[in-house]
């Protein structure tokens, strides 16, 4: 089947790759010039796992090209998937459409007759039957339909060929049709296919991204009851996600959602959800925002009490800028925000990241940076772990501690070996872990490990802040 893919972002580029791997003969198109160009030369404007390769294969046999020209688009097929972005709206928690409101727009004076627009972008509910409204001004001949995409970046090509489930928001059996023919391959493998309306759609996108962030601000609230409490919040979430009502995924506490996704959408969809009159039943969601930002604000009130309480002259190595391992992407990055803010009050800092260096030099050029661990560490009083990037998890902790000044670490991410950092001489302190290295003894001298006998505080790096 001829299809095409308008926007080529982290999502475009992957489901234009994807389709043409699963036999599609596709048409990408981007705005960006530059982006084009890459991609036309099957390189990955992006770090993703796989999409390299997908794209040199692709490329190469002449099923998957790129182009400027949605006018050439809306004529080379009859079946085109919109995947630009939907940001946030610079003054609002809503979001901003424009860009998908364009791509329709510069497609509808060229679409053949029978065209069918499939949304994949995440857009607030009744978008599709505005646009559908618009389209029967413009190209009466044309439809929309909905098909959101719950791809994760790191993950994106491996989520696209072998999705959990596919959903299409259609309002004709000829829609539903043309989409069970395009992902036939994947039907044929048995994956759920939920075909509905497209209101129904728009809001199964939105609605699951809301669980997941608020499974993960859930986790967060119990790590700051634990700090109250002096109890241990990756044994709580490790207990709590065997029973498997709960389940592990999304039950990390730590640092906190970030990226170009859950932030966004959770507010855009209370935003939503209040102009339609429904505003209680996700006001929630709006306290799920605010413990996910607390989290930054702890994780740097942490730091900052680790280091004697200013970070005034203090040199601060970061492990992480990227808002998730296997990712470039640093949009909304809680690693970023807490370096800033660390920065901000005065240390200096160096971050590393294995794949996000351009893009973090890019939006924060008043941090330094490294590609290599050791010279981010470099005489530094303390270190923070801030993406979970597996390469972190394989560091020798004795080999760091060389290179530092003092052995202070935060583990914002609960991802590293703590004891394994401990027996190296670090002392560590992590949200929800008011015990790590007897912290909560130092802290406020009523803690578990009061009255421990054999403590020699003198070896206690933790005592040297
Ligand atoms: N990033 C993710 O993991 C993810 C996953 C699922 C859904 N989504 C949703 O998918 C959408 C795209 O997200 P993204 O992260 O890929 O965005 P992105 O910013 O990476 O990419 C968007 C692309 O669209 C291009 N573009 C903008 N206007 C255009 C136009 N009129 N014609 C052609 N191209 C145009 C931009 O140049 C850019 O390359 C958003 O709605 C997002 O919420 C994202
Ligand atoms: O237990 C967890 C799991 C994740 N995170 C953080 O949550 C954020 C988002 O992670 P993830 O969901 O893996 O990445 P995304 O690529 O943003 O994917 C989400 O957002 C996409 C865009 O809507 C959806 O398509 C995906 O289904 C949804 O998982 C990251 O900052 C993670 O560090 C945690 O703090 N704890």
């Amino acid at each position: 089947m001829k299809l095409t893919v308008i926007g080529t972002g982290y999502v475009g580029a992957v489901h234009a790759a994807c389709m043409a791997e699963i036999g599609h003969t596709v048409l990408g198109v981007d705005i960006n010039p530059d982006r084009v160009d890459l991609l036309n030369r099957a390189k990955a404007p992006m770090h993703e796992p796989g999409l390299d390769e997908l794209l040199t294969r692709t490329v190469a046999s002449g099923r998957l090209r790129f182009t400027t020209s949605l006018a050439q688009a809306a004529r080379f097929a009859g079946l085109h998937f919109i995947c630009v972005g939907t940001p946030q709206q610079p003054d609002s928690p809503a979001a901003d459409v424009r860009y998908v409101d364009a791509a329709v727009e510069g497609m509808a004076p060229d679409l053949r007759p029978g065209s069918l627009v499939v949304g994949k972008s995440t857009v607030p509910v009744g978008t599709a039957a505005r646009l559908a409204a618009r389209l029967r001004q413009v190209a009466p001949q044309a439809e929309i339909a909905w098909n959101p995409e719950f791809l994760r970046e790191g993950s994106a090509v491996r989520d696209t060929l072998w999705p959990e489930r596919l959903v299409v928001g259609v309002s004709s059996a000829r829609a539903e049709a043309v989409l069970r023919d395009v992902y036939a391959p994947m039907l044929r493998g048995g994956v759920p296919f939920f075909c509905t309306d497209p209101s129904t759609a728009e809001l199964v996108k939105v609605a699951a991204n809301s669980f997941l962030a608020t499974k993960i601000s859930f986790i967060n609230a119990m790590a700051e009851v634990c700090d109250a409490a002096g109890a241990d919040v990756t044994t709580l979430a490790q207990a709590i996600g065997e029973d498997s009502r709960i389940g592990h995924p999304f039950l990390q506490p730590g640092l906190g959602f970030g990226g170009s996704c859950f932030p966004k959408d959770i507010r855009a969809f209370a935003a939503r959800a209040e102009e339609l009159g429904a505003g209680k039943a996700v006001a929630f969601l709006h306290e799920v925002d605010e413990i996910n930002t607390r989290q930054r604000r702890r994780t740097v009130d942490l730091a900052r009490a680790l280091v004697g309480g200013s970070f005034a002259d203090r040199n601060v190595g970061v492990l992480g800028a990227a808002f998730k391992p296997d990712s470039d992407d640093v949009r909304d990055s809680p690693a970023l925000a807490v370096a800033d803010a660390v920065r901000a009050e005065g240390a200096e800092v160096r971050v590393h990241d294995p794949a996000a260096l351009d893009n973090a030099q890019a939006a924060f050029p008043e941090l330094k940076y490294t590609s290599v661990v050791p010279e981010a560490c470099d005489g530094a009083d303390l270190v923070l772990h801030l993406t979970p990037w597996r390469e972190y998890a394989e560091i020798d902790p004795a080999l760091l501690a060389r290179v530092v000044r003092r052995p202070l670490l935060v583990d914002a991410r609960n991802t590293l070996d703590v004891q394994a950092w401990q027996q190296a001489g670090w002392c560590v302190r992590a949200l929800g872990r008011p015990g790590l290295n007897g912290a909560h003894r130092h802290a406020t001298g009523t803690g578990p490990y009061d009255g421990l006998i054999g403590v020699s505080l003198e070896s206690d790096p933790c005592m040297s802040s």
